[in-house]
Formats: C-alpha cells, sequence, structure tokens
C-alpha cells in the first residue's frame, strides 16, 4: 500500500534516551541505573520477563513517576513531565494494556475530546470534516460513528493507536498493543506503524513478549532483566535464542509437560444448553452444551467478544443463567463456593487482579483464599492464623517462583504476570478435579507462558477435566485435546485437534465472523 506523507517536515519523528534512570518502592529496587537509546524513526523493542522493570522505565518516561535519579531527553534537550498531559504536549503518547477510551461515546467523539484543545462548544461539522481527512491520511481505519461498547478489543486498540497519531504524537510507547488482537490484526497494524517510521514520520518503544512480532517488525532492542539493562542490539540479526539468554540469564526453560494418554472415562463436566443474556436481553451466551471427560482439555477458541466472558462468568457465579444447567460427574452442579469445594472446581479468570483478587491485600492473603477457613490455616478458637497464613504464602511464592518484595505486599503492586502466577498458586495448590481457564497466559513473559501451560498439562495428566478458553490459537493446539470454535455466542461441535488444523479452525473463526458485527464498515470511515 502507498501511503501519503502524513505530516509537515518540520514534524520528524525524534529520538529519546533514558540516561541512569533508578527508581525504587520502599525496598524494592525497579530500575537500576537504566540507560535505553531509541533512535529518531526507529521501532525499538523493550524486552524483559514479568517484573523485569519495563512498565516501570516507561512511566518513568511519561512523568506518571519521577525517578530517583537520571533523566529523559527528548531530541537530546532533557525532559522534566509531571504526567501524561506534559508528555502529550511534547508529542509522547502512550496506549496501555488497558482501555482508555469512553464506551458510550462513538470513535469519533472519543479522538475529538481527546484533544486539550477541545472546545465544550464543538462545530460538529468542521470536526467532522477534520476527522474525514486525518482518516484519509491513515494507514489503517476504524468505524468512526460506532460507539466504543461494540467494537472488538482489537478495534478498540486500534483506535487507541489512532488517537495518539490524532494527537500528533511523534514518540509512540506501546505497551503489549497486540494482545487483544487476532494475528492478522496484530501483522497489520505493526506494518503500518513501521511504515511510518521508515518514513521517519514516529517514532516507537514497543513492549512486547512476542519474539515473533519483535523479529518481524522491530529494528532494535534492550533488554530489562531485574531492574537492570542486561542488553541490546539490532532486533533483526540478533537470534531469539540470544535474547531469551539475555532476559533470563542461563535458568533453564520449563520444558513442555509432556502430554500422557488417558483411560476414557465417562464425562465429569457437562454444560446442557446453558445461555446468558447482556444487561439489554440479548443472548450472548446461546444453548451452549459440552462434556469434558477426566484427563481432557477442551479448548475453545475464538475472536474475542463472541461471549466467552460471559460463558466464565456464568461458570464463577458472576452471571445468571438465562437458560441450562450444569453437571458434574452427573449430579447437578451451581457455581457457588460450596459446590466448588465439594466438586473441587478451581478456576483462572481473566484479568486476576479484577477479578481473582483483592488488590489491596496482601499476596500470602490472597494466595490463602480459597482456604482460610480451613482446618490447615485456622489458629486457636478456629480464627484465622497470620502465621499459617504467611507461612504457606510463603512456600507458594517459592514454588511458584512469584517475585515480590514480602508475602505481605498489597498484591496490587506485583508486575501482571506475578500477579497471574500468584492467583494459579492458589487455584492449582489443592486437589483439582475440573479446571476453567481464561487467556491464562495473556501478558506473561515466554518463561512465564512455558510454567503456566505445563502446570495446566500435569493438571489434566491427573485427571483433571479443563476447559481452556483462549483467544490464542496456538495455546489451544498446543495443549487441547479437543478445540470447539465459539463464535456469536453459540459454540461449533468440538473436534479433535490431531484431526483438525489452524486453517479449518481459521476458518470457522473468520467464516462465522463474517456474518457478524466484525466486518464491511470495518474500513469505513464515517
Ligand atoms: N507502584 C509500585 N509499588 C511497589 N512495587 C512496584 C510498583 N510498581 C512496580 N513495582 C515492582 O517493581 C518491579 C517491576 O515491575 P514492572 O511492572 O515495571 O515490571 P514489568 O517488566 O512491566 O512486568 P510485566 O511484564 O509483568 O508487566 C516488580 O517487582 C513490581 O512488583
Amino acid at each position: 500500500m502507498t501511503l501519503p506523507a502524513t505530516r509537515p517536515a518540520d514534524r520528524r519523528a525524534p529520538t529519546l534516551a533514558t540516561e541512569g534512570i533508578t527508581k525504587t518502592f520502599g525496598t524494592m529496587r525497579a530500575l537500576d541505573d537504566v540507560s535505553v537509546q531509541v533512535g529518531a524513526g526507529s521501532f525499538h523493542a523493550l524486552l524483559g520477563e514479568n517484573g523485569a522493570g519495563k512498565s516501570t522505565l516507561v512511566k518513568c518516561i511519561m512523568g506518571f513517576y519521577a525517578a530517583d535519579a537520571g533523566s529523559v531527553r527528548l531530541d537530546g534537550a532533557r525532559l522534566s513531565l509531571h504526567g501524561p498531559r506534559e508528555a502529550q504536549a511534547h508529542g509522547i503518547g502512550m496506549v496501555y494494556q488497558h482501555f482508555t477510551l469512553v464506551p458510550c461515546l462513538t470513535a469519533a467523539e472519543n479522538l475529538v475530546i481527546a484533544r486539550s484543545d477541545a472546545r465544550a462548544v464543538l462545530n460538529w461539522r468542521t470536526e467532522k470534516r477534520g476527522l474525514e481527512a486525518f482518516m484519509g491520511r491513515m494507514p489503517f481505519r476504524v468505524p468512526l460513528e460506532r460507539p466504543v461498547a461494540e467494537m472488538s478489543a482489537g478495534e478498540k486498540q486500534k483506535l487507541e493507536i489512532l488517537k495518539l497519531l490524532y494527537l500528533d504524537q511523534r514518540f509512540l510507547i506501546l505497551d503489549e498493543p497486540t494482545s487483544v488482537m487476532t494475528p492478522a490484526e496484530a501483522d497489520e497494524v505493526l506494518s503500518l506503524l513501521r511504515g511510518m517510521t521508515e518514513r521517519d514520520e514516529i517514532t516507537v518503544l514497543m513492549i512486547s513478549h512476542k519474539f515473533r512480532e519483535v523479529k518481524a517488525f522491530c529494528d532494535s532492542f534492550t533488554v530489562l532483566r531485574r531492574g537492570q539493562v542486561t542488553g541490546s542490539g539490532d532486533a533483526r540479526t540478533t537470534p531469539v535464542a540470544e535474547m531469551s539468554r539475555m532476559m533470563i540469564g542461563e535458568a533453564e526453560l520449563r520444558e513442555r509437560a509432556p502430554r500422557r494418554a488417558q483411560p476414557r472415562r465417562p464425562p465429569r463436566l457437562m454444560l446442557e444448553a446453558v445461555g446468558a443474556e447482556d444487561e439489554a436481553g440479548r443472548r450472548i451466551v446461546d444453548g451452549v452444551s459440552l462434556e469434558i471427560r477426566p484427563g481432557e482439555i477442551l479448548g475453545i477458541a475464538g475472536v474475542s467478544g463472541n461471549g466467552q466472558t460471559a460463558l466464565v462468568e456464568l461458570l464463577s457465579g458472576q452471571r445468571p443463567f438465562a437458560q441450562g444447567r450444569l453437571r458434574i460427574d452427573g449430579a447437578p452442579f451451581t457455581p457457588r463456593r460450596a459446590d466448588y469445594d465439594r466438586y473441587k472446581v478451581f478456576g483462572l479468570p481473566e484479568e486476576p487482579l479484577r477479578n481473582a483478587a483483592a488488590p489491596r491485600m496482601s499476596v500470602a492473603e490472597n494466595i490463602a483464599f480459597r482456604t482460610f477457613d480451613k482446618p490447615s490455616l485456622a489458629g486457636r478458637f478456629g480464627f484465622v492464623s497470620p502465621a499459617r497464613v504467611r507461612t504457606q504464602g510463603e512456600a507458594l511464592i517459592r514454588r511458584y517462583n512469584i517475585k515480590t518484595a514480602s508475602p505481605d505486599a498489597p498484591i496490587e503492586m506485583l508486575s501482571g504476570g506475578n500477579v497471574q502466577r500468584a492467583v494459579l498458586a492458589r487455584e492449582l495448590s489443592g486437589e483439582v478435579e475440573v479446571l476453567i481457564v481464561a487467556n491464562p497466559c495473556f501478558g506473561l513473559d515466554f518463561a512465564s507462558v512455558a510454567e503456566i501451560r505445563a502446570q495446566i498439562m500435569e493438571q489434566r495428566n491427573r485427571g483433571a477435566a479443563v476447559l481452556l478458553l483462549s483467544e490464542d490459537l496456538d495455546e489451544i493446539l498446543e495443549l487441547a485435546d479437543r478445540v470447539a470454535v465459539m463464535s456469536q455466542g453459540r459454540l461449533g461441535p468440538p473436534m479433535p485437534v490431531d484431526a483438525t488444523s489452524r486453517a479449518e479452525i481459521g476458518r470457522q473463526m473468520g467464516g462465522q465472523r463474517d456474518a457478524g458485527r466484525d466486518t464491511g464498515d470495518e474500513k469505513s470511515i464515517i
């Protein structure tokens, strides 16, 4: 695709450098003398395992945090920013892991209100003309008239990036931008951004855990490990093995757990025509039936926003049933704590900090949630024993390699990947008969991904019935015994993974999508 130049000649891609940045939180040194150089027009990857300090570094650049020492230079000039508004004024913008859009407003309205010069009374016709002209110059589009609430996650993420370009930001920081996109969307957006860097229109600093994307789109990289720079170089010529060594040192990677043959037994978890409705009464889960045997992983593939979240909410008791019922080993199962305990049902929902943790409580307390009233953690007179909670916490923190300053630190202080490990430690530490997991490796570094996938496979090999919902097709193909595709709230027929192919699953995902809301006007402007 040939693109018109999008900027006047005086607005060129800047260089950005951090010099000796140090940042501590209490006793935790999150960044230690970190110097990173991002050249003008470069597409630079910031790599590092969970908790390495990547988010802290970009928050120091954006002015969210004041560094204890060190400085940030933009085109050689020292910056002292006190927050994202000031960063924006210097042309530095960031796309976060969470969305910052207003759901009830359209894409166009979101773009206009993001401008600091947006006035209370807008001439909407003039604004629209301006937006159309802007979109005409943009390499990728979103439907501007559609409310954000009705957009797929991938479209929202595209809109977040467009917002930065609309605000004329020239240094873009992207924090794992593709984690909510389909592989095709990710390639589209990254290659178009890459085109803009090659034309010297923008400079990009991207946090990523995906080597494939780094190798395909980035030209340079820096690796952080435990708050220090352990390497940097040319992303196109440095082998992946060399980058991963910089990330995790000489530590051994967890081997992929083998899939052990299981005797064929009667189904353990059964969903019988279950359904759910959204607040407006629309069917978002529509007659889903499935059976999972002990020692089997059933994968549910699909593009996000097709009812997977609501299905998990049904199974975890967070959403009422509009129809259908659940059974475990033939007996009725109601998703509430007593039945979870009785049938040994455990789960790892999406966004565990929001959905499966008490953010202000300590890591040890969060790990103890499932067992706090059990004899093992009860002290005198049946009260919870803080000492036992702490001891159990410490043991699981070691076993699951959770990086935290202390078992007493609030869990919200942990990096995303470590919150995930803590919740998984809690959910997998008991005897598990049924395991329900949704996007378990979202945002995790490759060492943690290997670890967590191995844990899930081990539970299957021990005889648990596992329901795995994932937007990552590679994950499903690696772990699942059978796979079914969810689209518009309905579930397709489960197929043995060995008897299907990525193309076939993709066809079902895409084919069913064609009938839905994610097509057609995706390229329309207003
Ligand atoms: N506000 C905070 N208070 C205390 N500790 C913090 C805070 N923010 C981060 N940390 C700690 O600093 C370290 C670096 O965290 P950071 O979030 O920068 O890592 P990351 O490389 O972005 O990880 P991930 O890939 O999991 O997002 C972690 O050990 C984390 O627990």
